[in-house]
């Protein structure tokens, strides 16, 4: 049986609400796709306290989560992945590439032209359809 793992992502926003994009490095699963950085919900953890882990790990920024945006399952070849994925903003520090090979600012509606990891892609799609909608 397939391992299934719950994983939280951050969909940090700024004020010309850019989303912060990380692409995976050659090295990682699912290399060379782009994600909303986070990683593994330790047993010991709620989803909003991993995230605040993970980013400061990954990023070395403190941030603040808000509402979540999408819970996903997806299925790929060898795991399945349970994501969750929240807003969130900055509070302390500027973001910097610990472990992924680049990190950029997208404005929404360009977040399409991306690569994206395949269970992020429903929450690409909400993001782009509240922009639309507004
Ligand atoms: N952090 C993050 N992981 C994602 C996203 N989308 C997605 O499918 N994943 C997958 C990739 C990994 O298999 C898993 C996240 O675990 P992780 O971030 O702790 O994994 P990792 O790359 O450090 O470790 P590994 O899986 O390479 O052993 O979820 C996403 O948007 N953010």
């Amino acid at each position: 049986m397939k391992k299934a793992i719950r994983v939280v992502g951050a969909v940090i926003m700024n004020e010309k609400e850019e989303v912060l994009c990380a692409l995976r490095s050659p090295e990682m699963t699912l290399p060379n796709l782009w994600e909303f950085p986070g990683g593994k919900i330790e047993k010991s953890e709620t989803p909003e306290e991993s995230l605040i882990r993970e980013i400061k790990e990954e990023l070395g920024c403190t941030i603040q989560v808000k509402e979540k945006v999408k819970e996903v399952h997806h299925e790929y070849p060898s795991i399945i992945v349970n994501l969750l994925t929240y807003k969130a903003k900055i509070i302390d520090g500027k973001p910097k590439a610990k472990e992924h090979a680049e990190l950029k600012w997208v404005p929404i509606q360009e977040l399409y032209t991306l690569d994206w990891a395949p269970a992020d892609v429903p929450t690409v799609n909400i993001l782009l359809a509240d922009k639309i909608n507004k």
